[in-house]
């Protein structure tokens, strides 16, 4: 069993920053359990643009508002606690938080650590065995 605390990875590798958001790695590749799991918060006024072409992404929110856009067909949803998104289709698409929004997001293949969005908004895929 692996019992962890938010408060005990803050400030360590698994806390990783960018521009546009902040991601606390709670469960990485290493270990084992087949997805990784992180603890977000986008960043109120910004604009993220991203298209997980190696993954499949769940997302919950649980803190916030804002608006998240399917770039594939132009829809827009608004973002709120509550709302499940699931990038089934490896679909591109923008986050726009109006305020600071947390997230629970789910990755499949699992994120091995330090992993931020190259030029198109992807991750590598890296596989560890
Ligand atoms: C909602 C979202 O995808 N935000 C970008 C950060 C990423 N999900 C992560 O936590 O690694």
């Amino acid at each position: 069993m692996i019992v962890r605390q938010l408060n005990d990875i803050l400030a360590t590798d698994r806390d990783v920053q960018a521009e546009t958001w902040t991601s606390r790695r709670l469960l990485l590749a290493n270990d084992k359990v087949g997805f990784s799991l992180h603890d977000t918060v986008m960043k109120a006024g910004t604009e993220t643009t991203m298209w997980y072409k190696n993954h499949i992404e769940a997302v919950y929110c649980v803190e916030g508002d804002g608006e998240l856009e399917d770039l594939v067909n132009g829809r827009r949803y608004p973002l709120s606690p509550g709302t499940l998104y699931v990038l089934n289709g490896h679909e591109r698409h923008i986050v726009r938080p109006k305020t600071d929004v947390r997230m629970v997001c789910v990755f499949n293949p699992p994120v091995t650590g330090r992993e931020t969005h190259d030029d198109e908004g992807a991750y590598p895929l890296i596989i560890e065995d």
